[in-house]
């Protein structure tokens, strides 16, 4: 403040007309709006964090929106916060995935920290100690998929949503911490059958074969069945929660410490790919037209 202060005492001297004054102080302050947050954290009576995704259209998921979101799960692990609630601001859309803007003729720096933010950001979602539920109120393709089935429990508004990791309609592969989660919430089997024909589930879908755990018909439904799967954590002592999560989660969770590297490396090389280029290009150009 003070060196604004002091530029704009020297402006004021130049222009004569202008005093440092604290109304000329607050209209300068006000030309300069904060950016909007993309992620909101409201933490109620019973310290139950609703963590919003707030990235309007389609809470698409850039660096910064990636950044603000691990920063959110460290603070409420500082804070010792007793549950986290993921949902998002749109009434249609829980997340439409990764932005496909920062994949799209990205410079290589750029590129290298938004997948090191997925990463890092994912790994703190899944591996946190605090029970974690996905209240999904809207659609949840790949990326968005992804962060739901790193909850600890997800429970979608229906029906007319789809959730599912769509990557090979996309001509592209999933890595493999996203199969991992898959795995994890509906067994080998049929995590194979969803990923190879990158099958987009219906709500009720999603529910018959434990993608979801459970349907609900409206948000507020959602948060409150959210509340109640971490209310009864209350009465389980701590350390033997987190030392079974960590444990049962550690194939995914170790697959990330031993292959963060590669796996940038891997993502790198293949999406400055001339073929992966033009095939965003036109996925783009599709999603316009579409409208
Ligand atoms: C994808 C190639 C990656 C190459 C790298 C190779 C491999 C590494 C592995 C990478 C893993 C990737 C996983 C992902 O998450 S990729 C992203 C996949 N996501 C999707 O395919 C979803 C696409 N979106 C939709 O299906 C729909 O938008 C919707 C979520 C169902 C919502 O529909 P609707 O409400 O009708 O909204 P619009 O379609 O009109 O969209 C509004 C607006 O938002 C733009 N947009 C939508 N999705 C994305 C996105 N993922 N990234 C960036 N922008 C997106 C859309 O273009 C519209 O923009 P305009 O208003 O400017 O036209």
């Amino acid at each position: 403040m003070a060196v604004v202060c002091r530029n704009l005492r020297a402006f004021a001297q130049k222009t004569s007309s202008l005093r440092c004054t604290p109304n000329f102080l607050r209209l300068y302050s006000q030309s300069k709006p904060a950016p909007p947050k993309l992620v909101t954290v409201d933490v109620d009576k019973a310290g139950v964090a609703t963590v919003t995704l707030d990235r309007p259209p389609v809470n698409s998921l850039n660096t910064g929106l990636l950044e603000e979101l691990g920063v959110a799960i460290k603070d409420l692990e500082a804070n010792k916060t007793r549950g986290i609630i993921l949902t998002s601001s749109s009434n249609s859309v829980f997340s439409a995935g990764l932005d496909i803007l920062e994949m799209y003729e990205p410079k290589k720096q750029n590129l290298s920290l938004f997948w090191t933010t997925l990463q890092n950001t994912w790994l703190s979602l899944y591996r946190t100690s605090i029970p974690t539920v996905a209240a999904i109120n809207g659609h949840a393709p790949a990326g968005g998929c992804l962060l739901a089935l790193s909850c600890e429990y997800r429970v979608m508004v229906g029906p007319k949503f789809t959730i599912g990791l769509n990557e090979t309609q996309l001509g592209i592969v999933a890595p493999q911490w996203f199969m991992i989660c898959m795995k994890d919430a509906v067994g080998r089997r049929q995590a194979e059958m969803a990923l190879t024909a990158g099958k987009m589930f219906s709500t009720q879908e999603a529910l018959n074969i434990g993608l979801i755990d459970k349907m609900v018909s409206n948000k507020e439904e959602a948060i409150a069945e959210a509340q109640k799967f971490i209310a009864q954590f209350a009465k389980i002592p701590p350390l033997a929660r987190r030392m079974t999560k960590e444990s049962i989660r550690q194939e995914g969770i170790k697959y990330m410490e031993e292959n963060a590297i590669d796996d940038l490396k891997a993502f790198m090389d293949l999406v400055v790919q001339p073929n992966i280029q033009k095939g965003l290009g036109m996925y783009l150009e599709a999603m316009k037209k579409s409208k």
